[in-house]
């Protein structure tokens, strides 16, 4: 018998390498990949690095408490886990695995109207969803997603604004992948024994917004926003809740960072509706940065994939374990008791 001695992925970045080394190089490509030449995707990550954390001593605030509300929705921790496409294409067990490691650490899992397993059977593992939808042109489908949502107990709805057309996608045309495997499909859409077409439509409008809002009772997000006047758009049609995103640097290549966005939009809103980003976050002190700048949570897609990838629940259990330490390390050392306490003026000394 031999002993094991390596210690394994001991960060975020850690588990990408870990699951660059098992993925198929087509998957890898499709996970990690964005638009163009992924100047965003860089910038994403870049910006986090730019700003810097002051920390406040002698609070005597103790150990801080990581966990919030967000739109009614308790979580253990302000992380939630962005909706992304083709799990299976991660792990045979695909999103459920995912789902009952996001139940394990008490966060909120965005489930992707993409999904390789149904909404329904995502929700049987007991885990607290928030249902993302791309907002079909027939509204009536539109609608029965939503209900489905609804039935199998979303919480939330996530609407993608960011995607009237697909980002072009430079990695996926090298490798050609253009289609899911066989036994692989997007099972949300399934009906009367065919699978329907996403469509990704340039004709959605506000109005069309209007009319989801009269769909649903569920609290409604609106992701992709990176422009204050879609923000205060967004609030005057009656969302309940703005993702500060650009799609990871996977729609429009040369957007800014979404953190750079973020101080732009919170103004805007002024706080009139909570804020969640998404984009580049990688280490506990990216959060507390995305909490100082105006955020009152943060979504992670990519690192989820690659605790999926590299070892199923157990991987992405492990990659929100890592993620929770080390937020509660940097809220600690920055002298803060809760999430809600970091504010950018006593905190997050915001060096650009
Ligand atoms: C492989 C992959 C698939 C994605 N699929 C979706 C999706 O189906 N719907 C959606 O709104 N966003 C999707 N996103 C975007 C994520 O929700 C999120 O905005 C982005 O991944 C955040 O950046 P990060 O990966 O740097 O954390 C996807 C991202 C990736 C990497
Ligand atoms: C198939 C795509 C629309 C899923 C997605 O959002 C992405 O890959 O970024």
């Amino acid at each position: 018998m031999t002993l094991d001695l390596t210690p394994g992925p001991v960060n975020l970045r850690d588990f990408e390498t870990a699951a660059r080394d098992r993925l198929d190089p087509v998957y890898y490509d499709y996970f990690a990949s964005g638009a163009q030449d992924e100047l965003t995707v860089a910038a994403n990550e870049e910006a986090f690095r730019r700003h810097s954390l002051v920390p406040r001593v002698l609070r005597g605030a103790g150990r801080p408490r990581l966990d919030v509300t967000v739109l009614g929705t308790p979580a253990a921790m302000p992380v939630l886990l962005a909706p992304t496409a083709f799990h299976r294409l991660a792990h045979p067990e695909g999103e459920p695995a995912t789902a009952r490691a996001a139940a394990a650490a008490g966060v909120i899992m965005i489930a992707a109207m993409l999904s390789t397993v149904t909404v329904e059977e995502i929700a049987a593992t007991g885990a607290t969803l928030w249902f993302q939808l791309y907002p079909q042109p027939d509204l009536a489908f539109t609608g029965s997603l939503i209900r489905r949502a609804e039935a199998a107990g979303c919480r939330a709805l996530v609407v993608t604004a960011d995607s009237p057309a697909l980002g072009r996608n430079e990695r996926g045309d090298r490798n050609d992948f253009h289609d899911l495997p066989a036994g692989i499909h997007c099972a949300n859409m399934g009906e009367n024994g065919h699978v329907r077409q996403v469509v990704l439509s340039p004709d959605i409008s506000w109005e069309y917004l209007d009319r989801l809002r009269a769909m649903t009772s569920l609290p409604i997000l609106l992701k992709g926003v990176l422009h204050p006047r879609d923000a205060r758009l967004a609030v005057e049609h009656g969302v309940d809740g703005i993702v500060v995103s650009n799609h990871g640097g996977r729609q429009l290549d040369t957007t800014p960072a979404s953190l750079d966005r973020l101080p732009l939009i919170a103004a805007e809103v002024g706080g009139r509706v909570p804020l969640l980003l998404d984009g580049g976050v990688r280490r506990g002190t990216d959060v507390v940065k995305a909490l100082a700048l105006g955020a009152t949570a943060v979504a992670i897609g990519r690192p989820v994939l690659w605790g999926l990838a590299t070892g199923g629940e157990e991987g992405v259990g492990r990659v929100l374990s890592l993620l929770r330490a080390e937020l509660d390390n940097a809220l600690t050392l920055c002298g803060a008791a809760t999430p809600g306490e970091v504010t950018g003026d006593e905190l997050g000394g915001i060096l650009a």
